[in-house]
């Protein structure tokens, strides 16, 4: 694992947040992505060396719709940069870790990604992303 990739931010309004995160972090989200196969809208802002990664959900069976329903807003995610994703996902499942898909998938920005079960991670949810190269 590399490094902190983003923290994912589970938001009911999604105008009304990026508007917050703008005024919070001083900077405008580089990034808008809506990923139909999660059913999300997304939108990233950079501070520091990593991102806020802001997540609306668009129907009631997306993860974060069901997520906000159950536990409210707040934070959903992390997630980390791996530079071998298939490597990382069977180091972790050598490890014991629940893993939420078998192949990886592909995620906002540019990445493929993988879920590992906050069941099996002390009640946090860990995104592994990898850049498509
Ligand atoms: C935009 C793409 C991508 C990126 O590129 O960055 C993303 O970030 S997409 C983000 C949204 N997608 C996902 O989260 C996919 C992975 N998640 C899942 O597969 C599911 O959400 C889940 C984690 C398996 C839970 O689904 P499910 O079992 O159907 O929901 P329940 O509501 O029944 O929850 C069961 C249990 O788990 C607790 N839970 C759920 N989500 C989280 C979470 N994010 N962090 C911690 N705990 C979580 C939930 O509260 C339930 O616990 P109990 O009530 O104690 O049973
Ligand atoms: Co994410």
């Amino acid at each position: 694992m590399k490094n902190v990739e983003h923290i994912g931010i589970a938001v009911k309004n999604f105008s009304e947040a990026n508007a917050l995160y703008h005024k919070l972090l001083g900077v405008e989200p580089y990034k808008t992505e809506h990923v139909a196969s999660e059913g999300v809208n997304t939108s990233f802002f950079k501070v520091g060396g990593t991102k806020i990664e802001l997540l609306e959900g668009v129907n009631p069976e997306s993860a974060i719709s069901k997520f906000i329903e159950k536990r409210g807003e707040g934070i959903h995610h992390i997630a980390f940069e791996v530079e071998d994703i298939l490597a990382e996902m069977e180091r972790l499942k050598g490890e014991g870790f629940t893993l939420l898909n078998e192949q990886p998938k592909k995620g906002a920005d540019n990445k493929l990604v993988c879920f590992v079960h906050p069941k099996s991670a002390n009640g946090v949810l860990i995104e592994l992303t990898q850049e498509i190269r």
